[in-house]
């Protein structure tokens, strides 16, 4: 904010019972991550380079060049000022705007870091580090996007010359959807069946050169173009997402990656003890950081909507006095309030879940892989709840906000558009579920044999208590205990696996068992990762929280993140008879009461986030609560302002004016 420019908001600032910038620290994970997001945030936001305001209105070659000017802009910046990776990173953060570079740092290299050899990685690392070569992920295909052992494409061993020849060879085995691959990249990590004297070897992955390092073009055999416009304006449409296809292009038999399976220059396949599961290990990796992105984008979609729903009023006015914001209708909190509390739980498991995948990875190291399975449950299923409930949220952001919400400028819908893919890509949500769910039925089936789960299911061990149960809330205080609400989420996730195991048990095919029940079993699996955000929540405040209140703030919203869910399936808690309708009832009392807690607190609670304008790029979202002069202002500079009257008025206006008044004279 601008130095004596006034705060709409300071009311409600002054209202806050905690330490707003020790709640900083705690939302960025350390003083120093906030440090460094904090002054990379400012550094790209005084770039007028970084200007995204006219992100709409551009069409979608303008677009798309200004991405790449933005993007050649940021890693100039970055080598200039000799940034850390972490610095880097934060910097293509806050220069919030899809493109080729998310892939490159968040695909390319860490699918060649993970599945490639010391060798491989020694040739190709520091080529991609420099962004001497640019590289995308190139999995889907036109016709397969979940089934990866379903691609088409081939990679052939031709032991006479040392080389695999990748071919596509069908319409449907064309790449389809990798991002940066349509326009930019020079390298892609290609998924191809791999083929080694006539005999098939799975899906892996191949390093090949698509693009001339002298002048971009194509190199022979390659066909490579751009899929064409995506949903909603501006937002994913300055990503190149692509298509590809192979026409028997050859590259050297080293460009394989070769960690999991190798294949030697006598054409011998020699599977290392790597598990064959590590080739989708690009794909664990990057769901985890998607969990991390769910906490950016709905808090930053809650953050708008709470300064606004402050700001704005609506009704209510007494003697003349001013009217009612609406942040203070009981009916606009119970929306709001759970989609902020959710902002900080999938922070916090988000946190957790890198925790996770860094143990799990140094594990993989020293050649453990037991906790693998965990892992990829962990990651598919909260991969799938916290983008499904992120992308839900921004709606109802928008909504919260009344017409002013569907305003360009209010940043909602752009957010929204370019959000809602995480639904789908790496892992349509569903399909992800289904395999958490086979990962549940597997751990209840082993039940009877001995082996004790660990980890997330840990609980199921409890099976025989948890399966009859029954929760001594007797009051809407006792809701406010984590131990009793664990309790009941515990019960309800294992009965609901229980359950479908019973019913798949009925089945004499467990495969058509499971295709029959898989609706059942895809609610059993968002039970069991609820259960996960919730205990990890918990599991966050047992942890010293430095700062005057923070901690009774995350307790509040640790217990109406809970009592949200509980409340939003109750029908689960009660078929299962995990708790009484009475019960409900009464964790449904304590949620309103909880409402009341937050309310002081709110504004301060999304100023933790601590978003500058630019990165929110919102009028309604402004940190000054200046919203109505700027929606005015803004409005003038809509280019169809530009002319007083519209281009058109000669041709098509005028006419139509015309024959009414001839119309009228007759
Ligand atoms: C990138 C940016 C990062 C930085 C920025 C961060 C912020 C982000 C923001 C904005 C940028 C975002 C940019 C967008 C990027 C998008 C990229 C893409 O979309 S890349 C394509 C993704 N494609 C999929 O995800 C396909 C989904 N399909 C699959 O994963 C599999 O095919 C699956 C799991 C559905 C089925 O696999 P099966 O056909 O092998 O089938 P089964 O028989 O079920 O599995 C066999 C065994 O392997 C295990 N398994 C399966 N997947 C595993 C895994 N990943 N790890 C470990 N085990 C796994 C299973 O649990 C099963 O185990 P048992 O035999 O039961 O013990
Ligand atoms: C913006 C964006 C960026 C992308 N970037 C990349 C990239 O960089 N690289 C890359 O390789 N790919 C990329 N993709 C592709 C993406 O990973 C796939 O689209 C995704 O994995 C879903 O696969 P699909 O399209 O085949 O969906 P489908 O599997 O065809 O899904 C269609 C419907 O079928 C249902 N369904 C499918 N299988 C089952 C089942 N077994 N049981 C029940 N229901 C089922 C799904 O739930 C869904 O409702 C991107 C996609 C998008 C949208």
């Amino acid at each position: 904010m601008e130095v004596g420019a006034p705060d709409y908001l300071a009311g409600e600032r002054q209202t806050a019972e905690f330490d707003v910038e020790s709640m900083k620290v705690t939302w960025a994970g350390s003083r120093h991550a906030l440090e460094v997001s904090d002054r990379m945030a400012r550094l790209v936001a005084s770039d007028p380079v970084f200007r995204k305001d006219n992100r709409v209105m551009l069409s979608r070659k303008e677009l798309f060049k200004n991405t790449l000017r933005k993007a050649a802009h940021a890693w100039k910046r970055i080598v200039e000022l000799r940034l850390t990776e972490e610095e880097a990173s934060r910097v293509r953060f806050f220069v919030d705007e899809p493109a080729f570079t998310d892939l490159h740092w968040g695909m390319f290299v860490p699918a060649i870091k993970g599945q490639g050899t010391e060798e491989q990685q020694q040739k190709w690392l520091p080529l991609a580090y420099k962004m001497q070569i640019i590289g995308c992920y190139a999995q889907t295909e036109l016709g397969h996007g979940s089934n990866v052992q379903g691609l088409e494409t081939t990679a052939t061993f031709d032991p006479k010359t040392d080389e695999f020849i990748i071919h596509s060879p069908t319409l449907t085995s064309s790449k389809w959807w990798p991002g940066g691959l349509g326009k930019v990249s020079t390298h892609a990590v290609a998924y191809a069946r791999l083929i080694v004297d006539g005999q098939e070897h799975g899906v892996h992955g191949f390093i090949v050169q698509l693009r001339s390092l002298d002048d971009h073009m194509p190199l022979p055999g390659i066909t490579v173009g751009d899929i064409g416009m995506k949903f909603g304006s501006g937002a994913y449409n300055s990503m190149d997402n692509g298509v590809l296809r192979f026409d028997n292009v050859r590259i050297p038999r080293d460009q394989m990656l070769m960690r999991v399976l190798q294949v030697t220059r006598e054409g011998k396949v020699i599977q290392s003890d790597v598990p064959r599961q590590l080739i989708y290990g690009t794909m664990v990796f990057v769901r985890q950081t998607i969990v991390a992105d769910a906490s950016c984008a709905l808090s930053r979609a809650v953050c708008i909507a709470t300064r606004y729903s402050a700001v704005r009023r609506q009704f209510g006015s007494q003697n003349g006095g001013p009217e009612t914001q609406v942040i203070d209708y009981k009916t606009q909190q119970s929306r709001l309030f759970p989609l902020l509390a959710s902002a900080y739980a999938f922070r916090f498991v988000s946190e957790w879940l890198k925790s996770l995948y860094t143990d799990v990875t140094e594990k993989l190291q020293r050649g453990e892989f037991s906790t693998l399975p965990e892992a990829h449950a962990c990651t598919a299923g909260l991969k799938s709840i916290t983008t499904s409930a992120t992308a839900d949220a921004i709606e109802e952001c928008r909504k919260l906000c009344g017409g002013h919400g569907y305003l360009a400028n209010s940043g909602l819908p752009e957010l929204f558009a370019v959000y809602v893919p995480a639904c789908t890509y790496e892992g349509d949500n569903t399909v992800l579920l289904l395999q958490v769910a086979r990962f549940l039925v597997k751990t209840v089936s082993q039940l009877g044999s001995g082996k004790v789960p660990v980890g997330t299911t840990a609980y199921m061990g409890r099976a025989r208590h948890l399966i009859q149960c029954k929760s001594n809330v007797q009051s809407a205080e006792d809701w406010l205990n984590p131990q009793v609400v664990v309790e009941a989420f515990e019960a309800r996730s294992l009965r609901m696996s229980v359950a479908c195991a019973e019913n798949l048990a009925k089945f004499p095919n467990p495969e058509e068992g499971f295709a029959q029940l898989a609706a059942d079993l895809v609610e059993a699996a968002a039970a069991h990762c609820q259960l996960i955000v919730v205990t990890k929540f918990f599991e966050k405040l047992q942890q010293d929280i430095p700062g005057k209140g923070v901690k009774k703030q995350l307790q509040i919203l640790s217990s109406v993140y809970a009592l949200y869910i509980l409340h939003k399936h109750l029908g689960d808690f009660l078929s299962t008879g995990s708790i009484t309708p009475k019960q409900g009832a009464l964790a449904n009392d304590q949620l309103r009461s909880l409402y009341s807690k937050i309310r002081p607190n709110a504004v301060a609670l999304v100023d933790a986030f601590n978003y500058t304008d630019h990165y929110l790029s919102s009028v309604l979202g402004r940190y000054d609560g200046n919203v109505y002069p700027t929606l005015y202002e803004e409005a003038w500079k809509d280019p169809l302002n530009d002319s007083v009257v519209p281009d058109g008025y000669q041709e098509y206006i005028r006419p139509l004016l015309k024959q009414q008044i001839r119309n009228a004279r007759l």
